[in-house]
Formats: structure tokens, C-alpha cells, sequence
């Protein structure tokens, strides 16, 4: 069985959907950034803070291929940044595993990551004139890497149940 992997911008809902996906499905999730935190013993703030972007995507890429080579079935929920640092993007593409966008507008982003941005370094200090700015640039300059996925699912105005319904589509 091949691994799957959800992708997609920050608040596009990766972490939850992988989460439900799982228990339906009864595969085991893997949330890379919790994955990356316990490795450190430290939090993805922590990383950021004390080591630097630059540093946090060199273990977030290491950390990344030690799961697709990890043998057996499991769902990784990758950090919004991972398919656009370290050439991951092309990792997306391998026989072996089914990658799947899940693709969010600006503003369901925006709605989301507002309530949400604490523990999201990159956004964590922003207002709200300045995230909106941020996620539009952000989502626009990432696009390239998200779209080598091999699927897509758009999420916007739908629950979790329906976009896991989507993703289980995908994958019968
Ligand atoms: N329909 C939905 N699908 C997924 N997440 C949703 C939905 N509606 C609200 N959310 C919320 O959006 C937030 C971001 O989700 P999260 O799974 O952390 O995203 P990601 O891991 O992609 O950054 C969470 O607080 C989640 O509860
Ligand atoms: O988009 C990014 O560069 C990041 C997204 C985060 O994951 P989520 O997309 O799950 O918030 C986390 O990996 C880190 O804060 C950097
Ligand atoms: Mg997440």
C-alpha cells in the first residue's frame, strides 16, 4: 500500500484531515512538525527561535524522507512550507506514495490561521492587514510546489467529513 501525503498552505486543514482520515480508514498518522518536535524535544517556535528557518527546513527535510522510507502503510500530514524547500516537491511525485493537495482560498485561509497564528512562526506576529497581505503573496509564491501533487481536493465550505469523503474518493 502506498503512503499517503496531504499538502497544502498553512490552515488548509492538513493536521485535522489527516487525523480523521486515519481513524476511518484505521491507518496510523504521522503529523510531521509533531513528528520534528519530539525528534528535537523542542516546539516548532522553539526550533524557529533558537536554530532559525534555515535550520528547521534541514530537519524538516530529514525528517520527511525518514518517514517515506519507513516501511508500511501511514498518512503524513506535511508543515505548509515542506513541499518547497530541499526539492521535497519531488518527493511528491515517487510511485510509492499518493500525494494530495488540499487546496484553500485566501480567505478561508485567512478565517482559519486569524483564530489560529501562535504557534505558526512565520505568522505569529502579524495583524490582520498584514496576514492577509502575507498569505496572498505567500500562497501565490508556493503555488509552483503545491501543484506538482499528484491530486488535488478543494476545501473551501466544506466540513471534514466531506473533504475526507474527497480524499477516500481518491484513493478507491
Ligand atoms: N472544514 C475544515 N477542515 C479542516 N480544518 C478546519 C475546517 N474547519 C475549520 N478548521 C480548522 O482550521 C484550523 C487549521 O487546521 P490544521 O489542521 O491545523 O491545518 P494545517 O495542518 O494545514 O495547518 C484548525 O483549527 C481546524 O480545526
Ligand atoms: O508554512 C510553513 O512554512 C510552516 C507551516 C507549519 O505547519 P502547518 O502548515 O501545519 O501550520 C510549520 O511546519 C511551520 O510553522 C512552517
Ligand atoms: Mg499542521
Amino acid at each position: 500500500m502506498k503512503k499517503i501525503i496531504l499538502l497544502g498552505y498553512m490552515g488548509c486543514g492538513k493536521s485535522t484531515i489527516a487525523k480523521t482520515l486515519a481513524k476511518i480508514n484505521g491507518q496510523p498518522f504521522v503529523d510531521l512538525d509533531v513528528y520534528i518536535e519530539k525528534k528535537a524535544g523542542l516546539s516548532i517556535n522553539a526550533i524557529f527561535e533558537q536554530y532559525g528557518e534555515i535550520k528547521f527546513r534541514k530537519m524538516e527535510h530529514e525528517a520527511f524522507v525518514e518517514l517515506l522510507n519507513a516501511p508500511g502503510q501511514m498518512i503524513i500530514g506535511l508543515g505548509g512550507g515542506t513541499p518547497c524547500y530541499a526539492n521535497n516537491h519531488e518527493l511528491l511525485k515517487r510511485d510509492d506514495v499518493v500525494s494530495i493537495y488540499l487546496k484553500a482560498s485566501i480567505d478561508t485561509l485567512f478565517n482559519r490561521l486569524v483564530v489560529n497564528k501562535s504557534k505558526r512562526p512565520l505568522i505569529a506576529n502579524k495583524n490582520e492587514e498584514e496576514m492577509k497581505e502575507f498569505i496572498a503573496v505567500h500562497l501565490f509564491e508556493r503555488s509552483y510546489y503545491y501543484n506538482q501533487a499528484q491530486h488535488k481536493v478543494t476545501v473551501d465550505d466544506k466540513t471534514v467529513d466531506q473533504t475526507v469523503l474527497d480524499i477516500l474518493a481518491i484513493l478507491a
